[in-house]
């Protein structure tokens, strides 16, 4: 019998800086301004030889650039840049594919960013303005036009797209749709969106917003719901960490989720929830027709966006994982 495959990104995160100059009330992330040191060059180096080092027992392919805030105003603004500019440089000379994902960007920083980011990502979380009063209350990054705006920079700059929605913020059922559907409409008009992530909101101990887990009992209708509305070329990616009970994950795959995200040691923006690794995975998905299967954060139909420096970074870890 042939079996599906469902995907995952051997993946490792890294951390430019904790501080976030937005206060997202589910945060379990940030740390106030100047008080998180930023990582170094040589710090992120010893980190990259590491890795290197265990390609034989587990091969990563995936940086995953993951950061706090620093606002757009403040004085500091372009130090910050500059680090997670040359830390991706410093991912991709070490043959590393770069990730990444750290809030709204000018369309000047996203388009120098593309020259060393083989896909980039930011959440939608949800374009319901109703969340201003609440849990972004003070946060001006998750104004839901500014978002927007750099799903539609990003395909103007052909920079293939992760994007996505957090459930169980305060939201309706009404906003999933509306949400989904804009994602819908931007890619119709550039074809960059490479996945959606749907993303339960997951307490953890950090948090001031006391809200329960979402219902991962409703996570396989709002997949199969955002399969009718997204476009056939757009995958949808759940976290199997925040689906903590295995029939229930098994249920979303058959719903229509088709990647696990990256899979590292550790979930930064979830600490409290260990990632499964591979093995973990592969047991839970044993007795069903579904098989694991690794891939890049880009995927292959984006290949010819890429500058030729990218494009030979991105055929080597194809090799490397013999994909
Ligand atoms: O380990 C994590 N990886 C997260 N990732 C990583 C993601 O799974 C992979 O980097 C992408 O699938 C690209 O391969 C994100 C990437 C984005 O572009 C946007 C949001 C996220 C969120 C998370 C996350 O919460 N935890
Ligand atoms: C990087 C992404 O992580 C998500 N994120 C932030 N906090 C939480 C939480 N408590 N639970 C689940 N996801 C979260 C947001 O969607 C953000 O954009
Ligand atoms: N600060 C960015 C965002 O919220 C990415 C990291 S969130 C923990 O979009
Ligand atoms: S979710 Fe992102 S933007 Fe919001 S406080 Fe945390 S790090 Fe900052």
């Amino acid at each position: 019998m042939f079996s599906s495959i469902i995907t995952y990104s051997p993946a490792y995160t890294i951390v430019p800086t904790y501080e976030c100059f937005n206060r997202c009330s589910y945060c379990n992330f940030r740390a106030e301004p100047g008080k998180s040191a930023w990582m170094s060059l040589s710090e992120a180096g010893s980190i990259f030889k590491r890795l290197k080092a265990q390609v034989h027992t587990q091969v990563v392919c995936e940086i995953l650039i993951l950061s706090g805030e620093v606002h757009p105003q403040s004085a500091r603004r372009q130090a910050w840049f500059e680090r997670i500019y040359e830390l991706c440089e410093l991912a991709l000379s070490m043959g590393f594919l770069p990730h990444t994902n750290v809030g709204p960007l000018s369309f000047d920083e996203m388009q120098k960013l593309k020259q060393v980011n083989v896909s980039m990502g930011l959440m939608l979380e949800q374009l319901t303005p109703e969340l201003l009063k609440t849990v972004h209350k003070q946060a001006p990054s998750k104004v839901p036009s500014k978002r927007l705006q750099q799903l539609q920079w990003a395909g103007e700059l052909k920079i293939p797209f992760t994007t996505g929605l957090l459930l169980g913020i305060g939201e309706t059922e009404q906003d999933w749709w509306e949400t989904l559907e804009a994602i819908a409409q931007i890619h119709l008009d550039y074809h960059h969106i490479q996945e959606v992530i749907l993303q339960p909101h997951s307490p953890g101990k950090e948090q001031s917003f006391n809200a329960p887990s979402f219902n991962p009992r409703q996570l396989p209708y709002v997949i199969s719901q955002a399969r009718k509305i997204l476009p056939a070329d757009v995958t949808i990616q759940i976290p199997p960490n925040l689906v903590q009970d295995s029939q229930w994950l098994i249920a979303c795959v058959e719903a229509g989720a088709r990647d696990l995200g990256g899979i590292g040691p550790k979930d930064e923006v979830n600490p409290d929830y260990p990632h499964l690794q591979k093995n973990d995975l592969e047991r839970i998905l044993q007795p069903t027709n579904w098989r694991l299967k690794p891939r890049l954060p880009i995927y292959p139909q984006f290949d010819a966006w890429l500058n030729p420096h990218l494009q030979t970074a991105v055929a080597k870890c194809r090799d490397t994982l013999s994909i």
